[in-house]
């Protein structure tokens, strides 16, 4: 195990995102972490060192410890350190055991719209809690969402829990982000974002609409070709209601996507709202439930003081196409206002000190001074000569550049990008493509409700997807001490607890007819399930104990085009400019995690030796080098000889 900070050893990599390395990593025994008794198994998160070595992320990071470790709610992963030392950032969380959503999805294919909207409940109130700290998370979608297994009653639920809260954040300083840039994934991203347009805390509500739909769908309501035609898509495009999709459920998708910020609901009114429709889409809804759920709309509140991403830039002219960007928009250092925005990467604060205490924004003070330094992950990076003094120069590549290409075999990665007029032009005309799915769908509704809407094309026969609650119903957690403090939202009616058996309400609001009968317990065959995935997650790649289904995936799920893997965005195209300075590059230049540049060397000439040792002995090179050797002396002799020696 490797140290970091002073507190904690790193065990195993966990996984890699754009913005750091997440390792499993354990409290270590002679230590004390006020919340975190020794041995405790611990989730770390590695900022990648573009960030860590950019003064103001650290800056930003030392400021936002105390909101941070605050920000503490069943469905959050909770922050309980942040380790600052030399160039390493790391944030120490609890560890989930468990995959995050996005694996669930691509493992398990979608939700049930009752089980959908229940999860998405469970995410809109860990949001809520955010946004009322002062918190926006900016980077929502399934894969910072992690799924634990929680036991109630002796049957295994999942529990999400958020994460990667205040990542965004931290990494939109001024030196790591510029001017109109955005931090998050093209296909979540909010259109203000995209536009650069002052954000607030409903971009986190858009985010979680887009997650409800693919949750639900199997797929993003905004597809492209590149992360600029998503982009483009999120701007100009309407989402399109599937035929599957109960009409409660699309009421509130459709609100949550509403272009406009102001007219998308707050978080709380969002999980409450979200609950309502998970009473009301089921066959055994009551008549009121059914009807509320109808009316969920009236629910749907906008958030009367939305939280402000501080430093979100400002609005700029009007865009002359609708849903186009802005004339000049999106060139770096060409908008109006830029240069209050841009800057160059500053130089690092000073060389690194293997001999400084460690600094871990805990409450325990640093370790004496002299103390061995254990935390060598990242080896410091040289400090580049401060910039000369002139006409502004052409900025250095982009340290966020550098992540995006690291991160460009993983699919749907946080990105930081922009685009100019001229990659608009490139694009072709918005235009709201056809559900891929539809192509060659059945006939209008059959009386199955929601379950014989579409699910088998050709088709309105009953025998849809059974939603359903189980006897016993969904609990939550109780909510910690303190967490109080959020408005009261309605005790969700499925804890009453509904036996579910059959589809959903069709689109017309009746109850469905049709749905394929179903064991109680809803459309797990496991006992204690609700909907078609709270029952329960395989733990990959081991196989669920439990069947999943009752039946195989409806065909037009299968049928429907893979998804994409997700480009990073294009560099933006520069007016050529004053030749650019060197980009002072790290001395790390084999980088191995957790090894660092010495081990490295030591590590590739141990494999020379190795190999050298390995020629002598089973190659006929002795044989060539003896030959060699006596050709040499004849030539001396001979020499010798010639000249009388
Ligand atoms: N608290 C945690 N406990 C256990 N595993 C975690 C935890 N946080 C993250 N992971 C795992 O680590 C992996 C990498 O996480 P990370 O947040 O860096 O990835 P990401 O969200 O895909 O990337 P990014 O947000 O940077 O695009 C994830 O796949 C997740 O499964």
């Amino acid at each position: 195990m490797r140290p970091v900070g002073s507190k904690y050893l790193l065990d195993e990599t966990l996984g890699r995102g754009a913005t750091g390395t997440v390792w499993r990593g354990v409290v270590r025994e002679d230590v004390q972490v006020p919340g975190c008794p020794p041995g405790q198994r611990v989730a770390i998160k590695v900022l990648r060192e573009e960030l860590a070595a950019d003064p103001d992320v650290v800056m930003r990071f030392l400021r936002e410890r105390s909101l941070l470790l605050r920000l503490t709610h069943p469905n959050i992963v909770r922050v309980r350190d942040l380790v600052v030392e030399g160039e390493l950032l790391a944030l120490v969380m609890d560890l989930v055991d468990g995959p995050d959503l996005a694996r669930y999805l691509r493992a398990n294919g979608p939700f049930s719209p009752i089980a959908g909207a229940l999860l998405m409940a469970q995410v809109a109130d860990a949001l809520a809690a955010s946004h009322a700290d002062g918190i926006v998370h900016r980077d929502l979608k399934p894969a910072n969402v992690m799924l634990a297994s929680t036991v109630v009653d002796g049957v295994e639920r999942m529990h999400p829990l958020l994460t990667d809260f205040g990542i965004a954040r931290l990494a939109d300083s001024p030196g790591v982000t510029r001017t109109h840039e955005f931090v998050g994934t093209p296909a979540y991203v909010a259109p203000e974002s995209a536009e650069g347009r002052p954000q607030t805390s409903a971009v986190d509500v858009y985010g979680a609409g887009i997650m409800l739909y693919e949750l639900v769908t199997g797929r993003q309501p905004f597809q492209g070709d590149s992360a600029l035609a998503v982009l483009q898509a999120h701007l100009a495009q309407e989402p399109q209601r599937p035929s599957t999709m109960p009409e409660p459920l699309w009421t509130v998708i459709e609100r949550c996507l509403r272009k406009d910020p102001a007219q998308r609901p707050g978080a709380t009114s969002l999980a409450h709202a979200l609950r309502v429709v998970a009473a009301g889409v089921g066959v055994h809804a009551s008549p009121a439930a059914v009807d509320e759920a109808l009316a969920v709309g009236a629910l749907l509140l906008p958030d009367p003081q939305p939280t402000a991403v501080p430093g979100s830039v400002p609005p700029l002219p009007p865009a002359t196409v609708p849903g186009a960007l802005a004339p000049g928009f999106m060139v770096p250092g060409t908008a109006p206002g830029a240069e209050d925005h841009t800057q160059v990467l500053p130089p690092t604060s000073g060389q690194y000190d293997p001999a400084a205490a460690t600094a871990v924004m805990g409450t325990q003070p640093p370790p004496p001074q002299g103390a061995p330094d254990r935390t060598r992950v990242m080896p410091p990076a040289a400090v580049p000569p401060p910039p000369p003094a002139g006409p502004p120069q052409e900025e250095a590549p982009h340290p966020w550049q550098t992540q995006l290409r690291a991160a460009r075999d993983r699919n749907q990665q946080t990105q930081v990008g922009y685009f100019g007029p001229e990659d608009y032009e490139d694009l072709p005309q918005p235009q709201v493509a056809p559900q891929p799915y539809q192509a060659g769908q059945g006939g209008p509704a059959g009386p199955g409700g929601h379950g014989g809407q579409g699910h088998r094309p050709g088709q309105g026969a009953p025998g849809g997807r059974p939603g359903g609650q189980q006897p016993g119903g969904y609990r939550q957690a109780p909510p910690p001490p303190g967490y109080a403090q959020r408005p009261p939202v309605a005790p969700p009616p499925y804890q009453a607890g509904q036996a579910g058996q059959g589809g959903n309400v069709g689109q017309g609001g009746q109850r469905g007819q049709g749905g394929r009968p179903q064991p109680p317990g809803g459309y797990r065959q496991a006992p204690g399930g609700y909907g078609q995935s709270q029952g329960g997650y395989p733990p990959p790649p081991a196989p669920t104990p439990v069947p999943r289904r009752a039946e195989p995936p409806a065909p037009q799920y299968r049928e429907a085009p893979p998804q994409r893997r997700e480009e990073p965005p294009a560099p933006a195209r520069r007016e050529p400019g004053p030749a650019r300075e060197p980009r002072p590059r790290s001395r790390n230049r084999m980088y191995i995690p957790g090894l660092g540049c010495f081990k490295g060397c030591l590590m590739v000439l141990l494999v020379l030796a190795v190999a050298g040792v390995a020629l002598w002995n089973f190659t006929p090179l002795p044989h060539y080098w003896d030959n060699v050797v006596g050709w040499f002396d004849s030539a001396r002799d001979w020499a010798n000889s010639l000249f009388g020696k």
